[in-house]
């Protein structure tokens, strides 16, 4: 066992000291007693430090009421832990991260890549939750009901520019405005006021067309437009001239000091120098905060030349070395708490980066479908290609699919060979030929019969109908002999037939035409005879259905899922439009990707559509749509039951063939269970997002 360490109260007059004295110290230790040991100082700090207990701390130990150093702080975390997936994949990003922002600050979110800022900024902006610990973003915990977080109080401007590249500026500075509740007048003044200081195109100028750097400078202006509290920035310079920079500085450092209401920025940047501006940076590694103090505070303490130094010196010590760092921080702010406020309550205002536009889970407000329904109406109109795919291809394919699908064939070719010789002066062969519909066949005639027998191989023709030698003599015999007749005489007087039968429907059509001719040719026969023709007739009549028509088209069994499946198809489109550009989306974007169950599910716009696609078919197959349910094996009939378009699908057979009202129970069962879907999946989406969300 190591040596027992006691953090004394050691006279030292800078954080660098400090560090070294417990360097020395703490070399002879094992590295986990040590670490066993700063987890259990930072416990002991955090349980002290409340949020009022800051407000007096920061006025050395006096509540002095309101005014600004009175004012607590505007964003306010302790031992916060987030991770990411379960089991052995979890990826612990924050771990136990302490950080305060002063309200009206500019806080420098320094860190090298992947150690958690934009994830600490997301549960800061109410788009994660954190897994445990303390985080209050302006006196309430984001992502409350009612508390503006996400929502107009925040503005965020994420890495990715999510934006809608159909849109121009205006209407994209318009859209936000709108879904921040701003007068016209407002949106107008904030949008000259900010094209002018991010020196940006002219409005009408659409996203697409806009350069990286320029299109960033919108996402900033976007973040910017409502005047927030706080702003989220991450990385708002990246692909910003040197210029540039300097004048958003500029007007960063004027909000959040001169403004009427003092903005609170929390920046991150990797131009580290930058951050120099800062009233107070966050040095950031392995999801905890390192150090957090004011630029010049820091590159003292380091005795470093500048705060890139500080940065590279923080990030390169060795595990060790960090802990002992982690440990003098907390020792330091258990024991030097009072004096490490009260620096921070003397120091100017700070300024931190934020930026953000979420609305809180739950129903959108009417304004923001108001806003919605605008937006949709101009991409619409800005696409007229998406327009006419939208809208005007569907009811294409319903005028194609009623041209296309359920008349009966028609010229179907068919091979005919006809060798009767006839009886005295009839040949009733040709007579048989002559009753076959002319306009279901179209009739070839051929000498022999292996040439005929040829065509059907070749794919020319779909039958061959053979009449041989005999036939009339034969088929004289078959009706005048009774009883008596041979085999030899039966066969003499049948039509042989010989069908390509690859195509059902084809197939049934010749076989039903071939059956109809005979029977009008044994009607004229038997007229000619003198005797009555419906002796030709089958002894079974159909009377009048008692729906539909005596001969159904299957067009009528069809058309109801198509319309479903066409309205199905068009609803997808529309909903993926919501998705705008980039892995971010701004309050729209989130609440759209909200409304339509397949989004939630997939990480993008891509695989939703193939996850539609995929699931799409097979469910339309199921449900009875292209074939009847009842010519399935009984194992699919039971999946068809539990899919919803089943019952849509007949509920609109049965209005539109049946000429039924929603008072039938297979109507409106129809309507209960496609509402009863949409209800479903639509609280499935939102807990999967909120889930996502954690
Ligand atoms: N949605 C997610 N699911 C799983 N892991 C994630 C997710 N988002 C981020 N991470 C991981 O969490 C870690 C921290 O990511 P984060 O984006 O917060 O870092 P960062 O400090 O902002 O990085 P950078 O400066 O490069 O933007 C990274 O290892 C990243 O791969």
């Amino acid at each position: 066992m190591g040596r027992r360490v006691r953090v004394r109260d050691p006279p030292v007059q800078s954080l660098r000291e400090l560090n070294h004295a417990l360097h020395d110290e703490w070399q002879q230790i094992p590295q986990q007693r040590i670490r066993r040991l700063v987890t259990s100082m930072r416990r002991r700090v955090e349980n002290v430090i409340q949020v009022q207990d800051i407000v007096m701390i920061e006025n050395g130990g006096q509540h002095l009421g309101s005014g600004s150093s009175g004012m607590p702080p505007a964003i306010w975390a302790r031992g916060i832990n987030k991770s990411y997936g379960t089991g052995s994949s979890k990826l612990h990003v924050l771990n136990d991260l302490c950080m305060t922002v002063p309200q009206g600050a500019i806080y420098g979110l320094l860190g090298p890549s992947g150690c958690g800022k934009t994830t600490l900024l997301r549960c800061i902006v109410g788009r994660l939750n954190v897994d445990s610990g303390q985080l209050i973003v302006l006196g309430g915990k984001p992502g409350t009901r009612g508390h503006g977080i996400p929502g107009r109080m925040v503005g965020y401007m994420p890495q990715e520019t999510a934006l809608f590249n159909d849109f121009t500026i205006g209407e994209t500075l318009s859209y936000f405005g709108r879904i921040h509740r701003m007068t016209r007048e407002e949106v107008r003044s904030r949008t000259e006021f900010l094209l002018d200081l991010l020196t940006l195109p002219s409005q009408k100028r659409i996203v697409k067309e806009l350069s990286g750097g320029q299109k960033r400078r919108v996402s900033f202006a976007v973040a910017l437009l409502q005047e927030p509290e706080i702003l989220i920035l991450d990385e708002p310079t990246v692909g910003v001239d040197p210029l540039l920079r300097e004048k958003i500085w500029e007007h960063l450092i004027g909000i959040a000091k001169h403004g009427e209401v003092k903005t609170t920025i929390i920046i991150t940047t990797h131009y580290i120098e930058e951050a120099r501006q800062a009233d107070k940076v966050g040095l950031m590694r392995n999801g905890q905060l390192l150090a957090e103090e004011a630029p010049n505070t820091l590159i003292q303490s380091f005795n470093m030349q500048s705060l890139e130094a500080v940065f590279l010196k923080m990030c390169q010590t060795d595990e060790f070395e960090q802990e002992a760092i982690d440990l003098h921080i907390s020792s330091y702010q258990s024991q030097h708490s009072i004096a490490m406020f009260s620096f921070i309550s003397s120091s100017e205002p700070t300024i931190s980066v934020v930026h953000n536009f979420y609305c809180p889970i739950g129903c959108p407000s009417a304004r923001n479908m108001f806003a919605q329904i605008i937006k949709n109406m101009t991409m619409m109109q800005r696409n007229i290609g998406f327009l006419v795919f939208e809208f005007l291809l569907p009811s294409l394919q319903i005028i194609l699919f009623c041209i296309c699908i359920g008349s009966d064939p028609f010229d179907v070719p068919v091979s005919v060979v006809n060798k009767d010789a006839g009886l005295l002066t009839w040949n009733f062969g040709q007579e048989y030929i002559n009753a076959l519909s002319n306009t279901t066949f179209k009739k070839v005639y051929y000498d022999d019969f292996d040439s005929a027998i040829e065509s059907v191989r070749h794919g020319d023709a779909w039958a061959v109908i053979s009449i041989g030698q005999n036939f009339s003599v034969d088929l004289a015999s078959r009706f005048s002999a009774g009883t008596k007749i041979s085999n030899e005489t039966l066969d003499g007087s049948s039509v042989k037939l010989y069908l390509d039968m690859t195509s059902q429907e084809i197939a049934i059509i010749v076989q039903q035409d071939i059956n109809n001719g005979f029977q009008m040719f044994a009607k004229a026969m038997l007229e000619r005879l003198g005797m009555n023709p419906g002796l030709a007739e089958l002894p079974l009549k159909y009377e009048q259905p008692v729906y539909g028509e005596k001969k159904p088209s299957f067009m009528n069994f069809m058309a109801p899922g198509i319309i479903i499946s066409i309205t199905f198809f068009m609803a997808t489109g529309l909903t993926n439009t919501d998705v705008c550009d980039g892995e971010e989306r701004r309050v729209i974007g989130e609440e759209s990707s909200r409304r339509c169950d397949h989004l939630s599910v997939c990480e993008n716009e891509n695989s939703a559509i193939q996850l539609v696609m995929g699931t799409m078919y097979p469910a339309m197959l199921i449900s009875g749509i292209l074939w009847p349910i009842e010519a399935m094996p009984q194992w699919i009939r039971y999946i068809s039951m539990c899919l919803p378009m089943t019952y849509a699908a007949e509920a609109i057979r049965c209005v539109l063939s049946r000429g039924w009202d929603v008072t039938e129970f297979l109507v409106y069962r129809g309507y209960l269970v496609s509402i009863g879907w949409s209800v479903g999946l639509l609280l499935i989406s939102a807990i999967i997002l909120k889930v996502k969300q954690l």
